[in-house]
């Protein structure tokens, strides 16, 4: 027997040997429909970036009067966006394509992604337009209603409620109330409920626009709208951003018919709510069909060009390397995630367990957050509010790395900690504002155990940069615990680290920035460190182009992550950016995990109403805390 690699791909590729008969001059695309961009980009057999385009929402579609690519209504904490702006996103990505020099007809399968739990809801017209559209004119002219001429478009309601919106309370404490409480939700679904999964959200759609839920003939979210645009009718639901509406039992593999009774009105009006739904197929790899006529005739894709499901952009960013179940990838967008790939189910109200994109068996571990890029870009601009118009990061940065951990400028001070968030939260569950706090751990010299949590003044402070970063990859900590386990030394096998992931892979627009990544490093550890994929600047997208590839190119049975190990080229696809667990360090930042914890039960205590702010279920002793005063929001 030949001796088995210690190099952790070579490790891979050992055990799964892999398709690498790759097919001559093949090309695939992959997709990311995000908050604020449309993504396209293009590999080749050996999962080789070729080409890469994006639209940028606020920048090139100026016209839809959208900031960071959504509109609000803040009365009633609605964030949603036009699809019409979507469809135009579409056109002019596959145009800029084009104008680089991309030849569509080697384009043999398509894959995409799209920013999870959107609604997209269509009118009975939809499937008959799709299907006729013509390659002469744009999508947005065929599919878009117009007023004017009185033209029925393909869209029952013009707006798609956005992963940000937080207008479903209401709705959440019923579906959490629904089958018991949020944890019987979470074991279910996957996830307690959450404003923006599509079952509250449709439940509200159709208590505010009663007739629009009538006219609404099918229901998408954002990825399979993106698949039915290039299929040419409307595209099933895929296996893994299912997992993210509150209304798919996982054990099942069914809809669940208690939770779409509570999001359709009635028992009699689940079987037509099932039937806007559609069937869900089991499979993340099996393609739908061929590219619909429109994309052969205006840009040349050969019509053989096979469409793969598209799935969530989380799902799919886990898609971007042969991910183990011991690492973790951090994706630094709009929204702040922390995503791994394991064989465990462990659900709990506290974060989301959603199904693997591509193989059943594994599951996918999420923690998302509204209030990530945002809030980073909130705390730069208050630092030098005027003198900053380029919006560059550099003082951020500065600012940040001279400002010593927790702001402890000498061992005896308190740890400074800090929630900011401009958006209403996730987890934990709380309204928008900023909150700073003064953290002292417990003393060893008390014979109880007595920790001081003191608010400080709610004004911008310097150290803010610092505390910002620090209090998010602590929050990330705090609620991953549970998922990572004790691993060897590298250095000294014999000497076990403390639970932490193995390597963390960082992704998305933060992930460019040196600063973000070495507090990453120092607050969430990881046994070989942080790294950041070197293809292209989109993961998501690029997780979608090796969907393609894998469903087009693979053996019979052939396994995603075997297939792509089979081609992964360690050494040109990934960058090491910074050191992860160092003794101390690491240790110093677990007792502020434990101040995190006070502050987070501290402000959600004080906020009238709050409800289920995810803190249940996790692992780790708590403080016993005296607590002083009070802190405001602003
Ligand atoms: N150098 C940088 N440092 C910190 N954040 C950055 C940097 N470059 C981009 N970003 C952040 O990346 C965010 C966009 O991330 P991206 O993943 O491209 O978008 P999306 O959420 O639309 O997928 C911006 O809101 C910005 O805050
Ligand atoms: O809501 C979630 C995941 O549950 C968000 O991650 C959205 O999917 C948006 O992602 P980005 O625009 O930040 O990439």
């Amino acid at each position: 027997m030949d001796s088995i690699p210690v190099n952790p791909w070579a490790f891979l590729q050992y055990f799964f040997p892999g398709n690498v008969a790759t097919k001559q001059g093949a090309l695939y695309m992959g997709f990311d429909l995000s908050t604020q961009q449309l993504k396209g980009l293009v590999v080749d057999s050996d999962l080789k970036l070729v080409y890469e385009a994006k639209v940028d929402f606020d920048e090139d579609f100026k016209k839809y009067g959208i900031e960071k690519g959504v509109l609000t209504n803040p009365s009633e904490g609605e964030v949603f966006a036009p699809p019409a702006m979507w469809l135009e996103a579409v056109d002019l990505v596959l145009d800029r394509l084009r104008k680089a020099g991309l030849d569509f007809s080697k384009i043999k399968g398509l894959s995409g992604a799209g920013m999870q739990h959107g609604t997209v809801f269509w009118s009975a017209d939809a499937e008959s337009l799709l299907g006729h559209l013509d390659g002469r004119k744009t999508l947005v002219e065929q599919l878009e209603s117009s007023g004017k001429d009185h033209k029925r478009g393909a869209f029952a309601h013009p707006m798609s409620p956005n992963w940000q919106d937080a207008s479903t309370q209401k709705q959440c404490d019923e579906f959490d109330d629904h089958l018991g409480d949020a944890q019987t939700l979470a074991e279910i679904t996957g996830s307690k409920a959450h404003h923006r999964f599509s079952g509250p959200q449709i439940m509200r759609y159709r208590t505010k626009y009663p007739t629009h839920y009538e006219q609404t003939d099918r229901i998408s979210l954002v990825s399979s709208f993106l698949a039915s645009i290039f299929l040419g009718k409307i595209a099933p639901i895929d296996i893994s951003d299912v997992t993210g509406m509150n209304l798919w039992s996982v054990s099942e593999g069914a809809w669940d018919d208690d939770l779409l009774e509570l999001a359709a009105g009635s028992t009699a009006a689940v079987p037509e709510l099932k039937r806007k739904l559609g069937h869900v197929p089991e499979s993340g790899g099996d393609a739908f069909g061929p590219i619909s006529s429109y994309f052969v005739t205006r840009y040349g894709f050969p019509a053989s060009c096979q469409i793969i499901p598209f799935t969530g952009d989380n799902p799919s960013t886990i898609l971007a390397l042969p991910l183990r179940p011991s690492d973790a990838m951090v994706s630094l967008g709009t929204s702040t995630t922390f995503l791994m790939s394991t064989p465990t189910w462990k659900p709990d109200p506290a974060y989301h367990f959603m199904n693997h994109p591509t193989t059943p068996g594994l599951y996918m571990f999420m923690l998302c957050y509204k209030n990530g890029g945002l809030a980073r870009e909130q705390i730069r601009d208050q630092l030098s509010p005027t003198a900053n118009p380029t919006k560059s990061w550099d003082a951020f940065n500065a600012a940040a790395l001279s400002t010593p951990p927790l702001s402890q400028r000498s061992p005896q001070d308190p740890m400074r900690l800090g929630l900011y968030f401009p958006r209403p939260e996730i987890v934990p569950n709380l309204p928008a504002g900023q909150w700073r706090y003064a953290y002292q751990p417990p003393t060893a010299t008390t014979t109880t155990t007595t920790s001081t949590l003191t608010p400080l003044p709610s004004t911008p402070h310097p150290d803010d940069a610092r505390t910002i970063l620090e209090s998010q990859f602590l929050s990330l900590r705090l609620r991953s615990t549970a998922l990572v386990s004790p691993s060897p030394s590298p250095t000294n096998p014999s000497k076990l680290l403390p639970p932490q992931p193995r390597r963390v892979y960082l992704v998305g627009g933060g992930s460019a920035n040196p600063a973000l990544a070495r507090l990453c490093g120092e607050v969430l550890g990881s046994v070989e460190g942080i790294y950041k994929l070197d293809i292209g600047s989109n993961a998501c997208a690029l997780g979608s182009a090796y969907k393609a590839v894998w469903a087009v190119e693979r053996e019979q049975g052939e396994g995603f992550e075997g297939f792509i190990a089979g081609r992964w080229d360690e050494g040109g696809f990934v960058r090491k950016v910074a050191e992860g667990y160092k003794e101390g360090v690491f240790e110093g930042y677990g007792e502020a995990v434990e101040g995190l914890r006070g502050v987070e039960e501290r402000v959600l205590g004080e906020q009238e109403g709050a409800k289920e702010g995810g803190l249940k279920g996790m692992e780790g002793k708590r403080t016993g805390g005296t607590i002083i005063g009070s802190a405001g929001g602003y």
